[in-house]
This record gives C-alpha cells, structure tokens and sequence, in this order.
C-alpha cells in the first residue's frame, strides 16, 4: 500500500477552463472582464478555474464558437492536465453544442462542457429553497436542455453535477424528450397552481407600499435588507446567494411598509430564468418603489448599472420611482481622491472621519443625481443609513398618504415605535 501514500482520498474539487471570445462588439478588457466573473460563478458552484482561452473573431464562430484549431488547444489542455470541464462565457446554440461534442468524442476523453447559462442554471439548482424556486429553476433547465438534447446531454440526469454528463445512446433520445415534454408540461401546471395561490394571499396581504431592492448580483442587497428590516437574511460573497425572495413588513415613523429583497441581477442572466421566474420577479414589477443597489468598490459598476436597468426595462418596471444606492463605499480607494473638505484640526487630524470624506467626495461626482435619487451607503459598516432612510421616507410617505389618504386622522393620536437601526 506504500504506493499509495500521498493521494488524498477526499473527493478533489472539480476543474475547468473557461473559453471566451473577443469580438467586433466586446473588447479584450471586456472579455478579461467577463471571463473574471465567469471563474467566479465557477467557484460559487464549487468549480476551481484553472486557464482561460480567448480568441480574436469577428464574431462567434457559427460552428464551434472559436475556430477548429483553437477548439483543438483547449481540449489538447484539457486531457494534459485531466481538466473536468469546459465552461464557454456565451451561450453555445444546440449545433455548437453538437459539433463541439463531436470534437470531444474524437478525442476519446470524457469532458463536460458548459455554458454560462448552465453554469447559472446549475448555482440557482444548488441555492433555490422554496418549492416555487425549485420549481422554476426546474422548469428553466428542462427547456435549456430539450433542444440541447445530444447525446451528451442525455439521459435528464438533471441532479446536481449530472447536467453536461454524457449520456447513454441515441435510442434512449426519443423517449428522453418525451419525459422532459411531459415534466415541462406538469412543471408548468405546478407553478400556475402555485401562483394562483401566492395571488389570492397577496390579494389578502394588506395594500401597503412595497419597496424592492434589486440589483446586480453580490452587491450588497441582502445585508441591506438585515440592516434596515433587522431580518435574518442570508448574505455571502458568492453569486446568487439569493434565489428566493424575502419579504418583511418594516415600520418607520410609524407608517408600515413591505420591503423585498430579490434575486441578483447578472450580464447575459439567461431568459429561460427569467421566463421561470417571472412569479418571483412579480415582487419586482409589483413594487411602489425600487432601491436600485450598486457596489461603487467594483471596476465595472456603471456598466452593472445598465445590465440592472436593462433588465428592468425588459420586465416593464424600468420607469418605477428609483433610489440609485451605491454601497460599499467603505472600499473606496481613499487615496485616489481628492477631497475638498480634508482640512486638519490642530491635532493634524483630518476634522472628517474617513467616510465622512469618502461620502463628501462621493457627492461631487457625476454619480450624484436626482433622477434618480443617489445615497452613498456602507450597509455592513452601517453608514449614511440615516440619510437613505429619510430619502426612502419622501418617497414611501408620497405613495403611503395616496393609498391611504385618512392615514394621520386616524393615527395621529396612537404612539408609534419607531424599529430603526441607529448609525
Ligand atoms: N465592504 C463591504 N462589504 C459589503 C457591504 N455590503 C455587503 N457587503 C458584502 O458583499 C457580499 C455580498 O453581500 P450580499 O448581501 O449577499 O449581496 P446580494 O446583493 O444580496 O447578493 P446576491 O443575493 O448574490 O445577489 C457579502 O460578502 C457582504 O458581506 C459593504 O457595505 N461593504
Ligand atoms: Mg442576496
């Protein structure tokens, strides 16, 4: 058995490379971009990253994304060093699929191969708690998988780790695709029972305001939410730690209020997901009001910006009253900035605290706007909560007194405790 010493038999980490291609319509700083958060959605599913391909083509490669030859690099790497599985950033159409796996098969080594779309299908599996989001994400990966239906993506091995295992012959293709047609069609019926049974209790909830936070994904929505509703709610530094949604009934100055936190948006989010999720993203476009939260700390935040906005458009809820939240700025490089409001005191001590200044910087940008409103936060170091507490107030004050126009008269002699969280 001396042999054997030195091999750990705990199961290793799964690997992959990940293949992305520059384009007429996405530059290399963008593919580097991209690729990045590619890795990171690969190890939020457990997935180690261990090289990237890029390739310059004036568009994807119709028949196998990049062209034959790099093809035949990467699956060259992927047998030296025994890799698991190829993740490709753009989603491969069901021929790509087919021609890329032709290629594999040649070669004679077992590979899974990805797309970003599985990848997330794959995380939001792993994460989604509710039998509503079970059910979705369920749903969205039957139709991602029917027309992909090759033999390698055969036999609807749809547990986790099966997705992108091959599978048995083409005889058991016919009778696959009939299973998935026939789960599609339950999946769907189960999820219109369910809706209609969340509609009649939303019907039955209270019409009071609702506020959404939504938002790119890790960006801080969910600490938020445990900030300002003192909700137990799940936060991590991964992608999609939130699949399903949190409602919580807040009370300020005592006028009572839902707040939701949602699912993370994401570039190229696959529609099939959000097809699937339209239920859960009906506490979006049912909202009053959206708190639209951006992490000013990372590189590409106005282009998440736009991914957010452009999704929002899409679902309808594009033109709600918004509060642009950018958090975070506890990391902003305060170095880099110049700050007008730097004066000492006599102790050589900067009269502002170091947030004070970031947050004085902060509101002589661009960023600061009025349409939509801005607030510059730190949730986890609980700063100028106060200030986008009063500027989420004006708002939730203007919907609240149109639903409920008596309000004061009514209330005005009962005490009020106010449940808010001090700096
Ligand atoms: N430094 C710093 N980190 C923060 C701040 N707010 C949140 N984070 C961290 O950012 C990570 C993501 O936070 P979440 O609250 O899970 O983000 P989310 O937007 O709910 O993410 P998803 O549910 O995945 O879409 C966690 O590691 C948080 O601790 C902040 O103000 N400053
Ligand atoms: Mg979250």
């Amino acid at each position: 058995m001396g042999e054997e010493k030195g091999y750990s038999t705990a199961k290793e980490q799964e690997t992959a490379v990940l293949v992305a291609v520059t384009t007429q319509k996405q530059n290399a700083e963008q593919t580097a971009e991209y690729l990045a958060e590619l890795a990171f959605l690969a190890s939020t599913s457990g997935v180690l990253t261990l090289h990237s391909f890029t390739q310059n083509l004036p568009k994807p490669d119709n028949r196998t994304y990049v062209g034959k030859g790099k093809l035949e690099d990467v699956i060259r790497y992927v047998i030296d060093k025994d890799v698991d599985m190829i993740i490709f950033d753009d989603d491969l159409t069901p021929s790509q699929v087919r021609n890329i796996e032709y290629e594999i098969q040649l070669c004679g080594k077992e590979m899974k191969v990805l797309d970003r779309s599985l990848l997330i299908l794959n995380i939001f599996a792993q994460r989604a708690k509710t039998v509503q989001a079970k059910t979705q994400v369920e749903l969205a990966q039957y139709q991602y998988m029917l027309p992909r239906l090759t033999r390698m993506w055969s036999h609807l091995s749809k547990q986790r780790g099966g997705v992108g295992m091959r599978g048995p012959g083409e005889k058991e293709l016919e009778t696959d695709r009939r299973i998935a047609n026939d789960r599609i069609a339950f999946l769907k019926e189960k999820l219109e029972a369910i809706d209609r049974q969340t509609f009649t209790q939303r019907k039955h909830r209270d019409r009071l305001v609702r506020v959404s936070l939504v938002g790119y994904t890790n960006v801080g929505k969910s600490t938020l939410m445990q900030k300002l509703a003192k909700a137990d709610v799940f936060a991590e530094n991964k992608l999609f730690a939130t699949v399903d949604s949190t409602v919580r009934k807040v009370s300020w100055e005592g006028i009572p209020f839902l707040l939701t936190d949602t699912v993370g948006f994401i570039r190229k989010l696959p529609t099939l997901l959000i097809e699937s999720f339209k239920s859960t993203l009906d506490e979006v476009r049912e909202a009053d009001i959206l708190l639209h939260v951006v992490d000013i700390s990372h590189p590409n935040f106005e282009e998440q910006i736009e991914v957010v906005q452009g999704i929002l458009n899409e679902m309808g809820a594009g033109d709600k009253p918004t509060i642009l939240v950018f958090n975070k700025i506890d990391l902003f490089p305060v170095e880099d900035v110049f700050f007008e409001g730097s004066a000492l005191n006599e102790d050589g001590e900067f009269e502002l605290s170091k947030m004070e200044r970031v947050t004085q910087f902060l509101k002589q940008t661009h960023w600061q706007t009025n349409q939509p409103k801005t607030v510059f936060i730190s949730a986890a170091q609980k700063s100028n909560l106060n200030e986008l507490r009063d500027t989420v107030m004006q708002l939730i004050k203007e919907k609240h007194y149109q639903i409920f126009p008596n309000w004061m008269n009514d209330n005005h002699l009962l005490g009020h405790s106010d449940e808010y969280v001090p700096e």
